[in-house]
């Protein structure tokens, strides 16, 4: 295999940030759209939601079941709150299915999955959004078993896909075993993207972003982050960049690296014990310090 690492190895190997010029809005840094929770999962939606605001979005919308709702609504008032509304059978109600669907062409960028639960409604918005959606879809948690339960091989996708599995959330997707994925990560990355034609995110120590032909390996985070929550705060972080207009690839990319230095600096301050999912949230305004200060310096 042709050696593809770009390796980071110095900020200025970032792809380049969103500007910010004086006249700028909150339109000027996208809307984005984040399907997420459900009862005893609300954490999930509300972790993401945030994390998309420190990310730099100017409007954030949480779709979430209208039973938590208000649960999802009272963690944080600045994001935006969508009821989803169900039937007897669990899917969503025609009114409901519309009305998030009527919505969709307004939001720069869309996320499906963190907490999201394995029910009929997450399975047939999931598929319905993968083959539709031509805006950045970002595919994560519940919304990745969605895919890998789906009974028909996936369509080419309408619009650009960010997956952003765990080995276990892969193994899902490619029935093939975690310790085999772990053993050949860069291999069974590349393929998967190449031939679903997406970006692959697969998350663990050294995550890998590729797109079935170029590939990176992300240098930051650390074994503090093996702590619940930290996965769905990496999808609201590569949504935020993908709805603020950078390229896949780039939304992906530096998600990771701002994800994998909060948790860097969360650690220096908190230890790798002692911290939690929502500190990476409090420690994102440092790593957006460090990679601003190196972009101008460098
Ligand atoms: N506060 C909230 O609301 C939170 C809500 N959350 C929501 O929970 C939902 C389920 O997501 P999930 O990841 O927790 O469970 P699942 O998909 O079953 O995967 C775990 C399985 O995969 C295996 N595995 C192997 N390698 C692995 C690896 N490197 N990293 C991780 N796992 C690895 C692992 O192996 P084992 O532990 O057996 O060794 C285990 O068998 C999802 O919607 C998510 O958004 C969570 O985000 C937490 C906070
Ligand atoms: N040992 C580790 N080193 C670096 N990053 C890690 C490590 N363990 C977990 N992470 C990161 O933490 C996140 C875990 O994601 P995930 O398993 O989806 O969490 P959750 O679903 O609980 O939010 C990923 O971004 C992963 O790269
Ligand atoms: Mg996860």
């Amino acid at each position: 295999m042709k050696d593809f690492n770009m390796n980071i190895q110095r900020i200025s190997d970032l792809p380049s940030l969103p500007q910010r010029t004086t006249d700028s809005h909150k339109g000027t840094f996208g809307k984005v759209l984040i399907i997420a929770g459900s009862p005893g999962m609300t954490g999930a939606a509300c972790l993401s939601g945030m994390a998309a605001l420190r990310g730099g979005s100017g409007l954030v919308f949480i779709a979430t079941p209208v039973s938590v709702q208000s649960i999802v609504a009272s963690v944080n008032p600045c994001y935006l709150t969508i009821p989803l509304k169900m039937d007897s059978e669990d899917q969503l109600t025609p009114e409901s299915r519309s009305n998030l669907l009527d919505q969709l062409s307004g939001f720069d960028a869309v996320a499906i999955g963190p907490g999201c639960g394995q029910r009929p409604w997450v399975r047939d918005l999931t598929l319905h959004l993968y083959e539709k959606l031509t805006e950045p879809l970002i595919v994560d948690a519940d919304g990745l078993n969605s895919l890998a339960a789906a009974d028909s091989p996936l369509p080419d996708p309408a619009g650009p896909r960010i997956l952003t599995p765990h080995p276990g959330e892969f193994s899902r997707l490619t029935n093939v075993s975690i310790k085999e994925i772990t053993a050949n990560r860069e291999t069974h990355a590349l393929e998967f993207a190449r031939q679903r034609k997406v970006i692959l995110l697969l998350k663990g120590a050294g995550t890998i972003i590729t797109d079935g032909s170029r590939i990176a390996v992300n240098p930051t985070g650390n074994a503090g982050m093996a702590t619940g929550g930290t996965g769905d705060v990496l999808t609201g972080l590569t949504t935020s960049l993908a709805g603020q207009g950078l390229p896949p690839f780039d939304a992906a990319q530096l998600g990771a690296y701002l994800h994998g230095l909060a948790g860097d600096l969360a650690a220096d301050d908190l230890t790798q014990p002692a911290m939690i999912a929502a500190d990476l949230i409090d420690y994102l305004p440092d790593a957006w310090h460090e990679i601003l200060a190196n972009q101008t310096s460098e």
